[in-house]
Order: structure tokens, then C-alpha cells, then sequence
């Protein structure tokens, strides 16, 4: 399963792709306001960031008040000029499914975010959209079990060979990433700290004391080991 990264702040991102392996990118307009920079800033720097990486998806959400395709499909041309990495984000909405299939006929990459069904899952494929973005956390914030709701995209997926690729997303911990994994996700895009906290373990530290104490208690031969 792959990780992309859920952010807009490039030192954040820059640390993630050095040391975490991370796959690719996903911004939002939240995202892009909480780097504290204009829009159109971020949206350059990312494109320099990861000018020449090839595989690297970089997920960039149009103006989120844009009701009309046409007006969609237009600004998402103009976002996708900037930079080969671009993935065009578009709302899960009857004009964002209209537009993400016109954009797929130009060639233009789309991520169809927003996702909170099964059916519109179904819709984001069958149109051919790249990634579907199904969100986790909102829903279970407002007390929803979602186990079901991504083995059920998965399942249906697979079913018809639909080759869009489940983005999870939204994940505040990682036993979300762990059942978005088990739940048949390609992948998960999660917030810096969200990564961070679950590469460690409370008994990892407790054992590791452990072993530092045996180590400190040990009688050891002139080394060159500390
Ligand atoms: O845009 C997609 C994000 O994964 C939403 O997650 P967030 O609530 O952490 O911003």
C-alpha cells in the first residue's frame, strides 16, 4: 500500500519524502490556507519541489466554488499546465464527475475527492477518474463505523475491474491506516503527524530501555562500539 502525504507545507513535505519514502501528495484548500501562503505560492512550489520526480502524484483541489464542469475542466487545464505531477482534485458532485470525465478525455489526471459513498465510489470509476478519495475520519467523527464502507469500494472494485485507485483518506491514526490497509486500500494519504505517531510504540520505548540498561550493564572488550 502506498502513502502519500496530506499537506501544503513544504518543509513538512520535503522531510517526508527524504526520510519516509512517502509516494506522493495530497493538498486541500484547508491544507493550502494553513501553509499561510497565497494559493497560487503553494502551487508553485510544489511544482518546483518535485520538478523531474517521475511516479509522484501531486493532488491539487480546484477553486472549491466552482458549481459549472465547463468552468471546472477550465481551471483544472490551467492547474495541470503547471506542473506533469499534477493530479486535478475535484468535489464529488454531479458537475465534479462531469468535469473529471472531460478532464480524463484531455489526458489531465483527476482525484474525485469528497467521497462519503460506495455509490459515488462507483460513479468516480465508472467515469474514470485516477484516484477516489473516500474520507474516514469526517465520517467518524460524526460517530459512523467505516470498516464496511472501504471494504465495500474495494470489493466493488475488484468486482468489475475498475482500475481507480482508492486513495483513504482523512486518517488520524494508525489504526485507520491499518484497516484502510486490510480493508484492500492502494492508498492512504495521512497528515504529517498522523505518520509520525505511528511509527512508534509505547513498548517499543519501554523495551528499548531495557535493552539500554542490558547494554549499560555489560562488560565489553576495548572497540571501536560505544
Ligand atoms: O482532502 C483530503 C483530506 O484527506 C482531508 O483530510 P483532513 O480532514 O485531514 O484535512
Amino acid at each position: 500500500m502506498k502513502y502519500f502525504l496530506d499537506s501544503a507545507i513544504i518543509s513538512e513535505i520535503r522531510y517526508a519524502y527524504e526520510n519516509w519514502a512517502i509516494d506522493g501528495l495530497t493538498t486541500n484548500p484547508k491544507h493550502i490556507m494553513n501553509s499561510g501562503k497565497p494559493f497560487l505560492t503553494v502551487v508553485d512550489e510544489l511544482a518546483s519541489e518535485f520538478r523531474g520526480v517521475e511516479n509522484f502524484p501531486v493532488s491539487v483541489e480546484i477553486n472549491p466554488h466552482l458549481n459549472d464542469a465547463k468552468e471546472m475542466v477550465t481551471e483544472g487545464k490551467k492547474i495541470a499546465s503547471l506542473s506533469s505531477n499534477f493530479v486535478i482534485k475535484i468535489p464529488c458532485t454531479e458537475s465534479g464527475l462531469i468535469a473529471a470525465k472531460e478532464l480524463k478525455k484531455e489526458g489531465i489526471p483527476t482525484n474525485v475527492t469528497l467521497v462519503f459513498s460506495p455509490a459515488q465510489a462507483i460513479q468516480t470509476a465508472r467515469i474514470g477518474a485516477t484516484f477516489v478519495s473516500p474520507f474516514v475520519g469526517w465520517k467518524e467523527n460524526h460517530g459512523e463505523d467505516t470498516g464496511q464502507y472501504i471494504q465495500d469500494i474495494a470489493s466493488i472494485y475488484k468486482t468489475y475491474g475498475y482500475e481507480t485507485e482508492i486513495i483513504v483518506a482523512a486518517l488520524r491514526n494508525g489504526k485507520q491506516i491499518v484497516d484502510a490497509a486490510k480493508a484492500g486500500a492502494d492508498i492512504v494519504t495521512c497528515g504529517f503527524d498522523v505518520y509520525k505517531n505511528s511509527f512508534d510504540h509505547a513498548y517499543t520505548d519501554y523495551g528499548l530501555n531495557i535493552f539500554r540498561n542490558a547494554w549499560d550493564n555489560t562488560a565489553k572488550e576495548e572497540s571501536v562500539l560505544k
